[in-house]
């Protein structure tokens, strides 16, 4: 595994940060919390895998007083990306002193003239209030654009350091935008921070936006027991977000215990059958005459069935929590068993709030350390958290897998002991 992270060039530049703690390049973090299999690397002469520790260095590539950036946001949106983009403002004006700051337009759209986008200039007053709102005051956007146009674009506008903010699709650009300019000998940095609410971006352990998802999703989880203790044969049924990974709808399971069954996109199910998913809550309701369900938006699909993908290339899911509601509808009436089912479908909600303090804390510590990398001229590389240490990580690493929910970890074995669930399986 590659860790080493791609440099413009020696920097010679003192920092101006002079009250902080400085970094050095060879500080880093082991990858492998395990004492064993590190010695293990060890004894068998290999060099342990280790990240590049975050942090302001001695010494900077750009000279502030002629540097331009500017940030982009791209793809869902999540809590915490103006908490983001005005902790970048801000470090990049007070630490070290950049005066100029562009605000690119609905994503990478907005480096392509054609779209017409107008670029924004951001200050420590114009993102002063910003931090409170959902959603990003740049906008985003999905979808494609050519890779030359947008280097064009960069070099036109003079733009020494990129900060893209988005998922791991942003990631994906970022890589490619990074080898444009490097066929250019272009001196550009492109520094990734990572955002998704799935929470499924390989080498993270923890994605900004999570920690809010999965408290407002636990708010809605009490609200579907409330609905289904408050009537005979009640059933709350809740839809939460996750494409392809069920954190959310793990943790907010966990965080209320009122959860009686979870289903993710990682643990497939069978719905019919003895064993089957429709029995099982059947037994449940008959035994206890009430049931909440959460189900992750990518769980069933082979049920649910989605079709073709979105501007981005992302798979369009099949809606698995208005599926379950028919079914589970269906399967009672013809049981002739009373059944009051509530769905709930908070998705859009608990993406556009405000970040909370947690999240927000963690927003600002990315920012920081992603305009440290950049001003050290660090490219092609992402900000990251892994094991409570903030790290530097190559985007090719980050963008070759995506991380899921294992089935045999400490996780989905604490959701299973919360519910209680079978695996719905022969
Ligand atoms: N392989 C790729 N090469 C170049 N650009 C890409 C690639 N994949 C995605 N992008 C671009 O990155 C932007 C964001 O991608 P996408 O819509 O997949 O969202 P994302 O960053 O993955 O965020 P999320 O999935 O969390 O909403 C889009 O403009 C998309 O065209
Ligand atoms: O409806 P949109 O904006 O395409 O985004 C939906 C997707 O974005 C995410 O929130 C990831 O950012 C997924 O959980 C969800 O599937
Ligand atoms: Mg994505």
């Amino acid at each position: 595994m590659d860790t080493a992270i791609e440099s413009l060039g020696v920097a010679r530049i003192p920092s101006p940060l002079k009250h902080v703690q400085h970094v050095t390049d060879d500080e880093c973090i082991l990858y492998d919390s395990s004492a064993r299999n590190v010695e293990q690397q060890i004894r068998e002469g290999q060099t342990p895998v280790s990240f590049m520790k975050a942090g302001p260095r001695d010494f900077m590539y750009f000279d502030p007083s002629k540097l331009k950036c500017a940030v982009v946001t791209a793809g869902g949106l999540c809590p915490g990306l103006n908490n983001v983009i005005r902790a970048i403002v801000l470090t990049l004006y007070y630490s070290y002193g950049v005066r100029n700051v562009l605000g690119i337009r609905y994503g990478f759209q907005g480096l392509v003239p054609q779209y017409g986008h107008p670029i924004l200039e951001l200050t420590p007053k114009s993102v002063g209030d910003i931090a409170e709102l959902g959603g990003t005051v740049l906008g985003s956007s999905r979808g494609p654009q050519s890779v030359e146009d947008m280097v064009d674009a960069l070099e036109r506008m003079n733009v020494g350091i990129l900060f893209a903010i988005g998922g791991d699709g942003t990631m994906r650009a970022v890589s490619k935008i990074c080898e444009g300019i490097r066929n250019r000998n272009a001196k550009i940095s492109v520094i990734g921070i990572p955002k998704t609410i799935d929470n499924d971006i390989s080498y993270m352990s923890r994605s900004f936006g999570f920690n809010t998802a999965v408290t407002v999703a636990a708010e809605v989880i009490t609200a579907a027991h409330v609905e289904a203790t408050g009537s005979p044969n009640g059933i709350g049924l809740v839809k939460l977000m996750g494409r392809r990974a069920g954190f959310i709808a793990s943790y907010a399971a966990l965080a209320k215990r009122d959860a009686n069954f979870v289903l993710i996109p990682e643990s497939d199910f069978d719905l019919e059958g003895p064993h089957g998913f429709l029995a099982v809550l059947e037994k449940r309701i008959l035994d206890r005459k009430h049931a909440v369900i959460v189900v992750a938006e990518g769980a069933g699909q082979q049920y649910a069935h989605g079709e073709g993908t979105d501007e981005s290339g992302n798979p369009r899911l099949g809606d698995i929590g208005i599926f379950l509601k028919e079914a589970i509808d269906e399967y009672f009436k013809g049981k002739g068993i009373e059944l009051n089912l509530k769905y709930i479908d908070p998705s859009y909600t608990i993406r556009s709030v405000e970040a909370t303090s947690d999240d927000a804390i963690f927003c600002t510590f990315l920012a920081q350390n992603a305009v440290h990398a950049g001003m050290a001229g660090k490219t092609n590389m992402v900000v990251g958290n892994w094991r409570d240490e903030y790290v530097y990580i190559p985007v090719d690493l980050v963008i070759t897998g995506r991380k899921q929910v294992e089935l045999d970890g400490k996780l989905w074995s604490s959701v299973l002991e919360a519910t209680g669930q079978p695996s719905f399986k022969p």
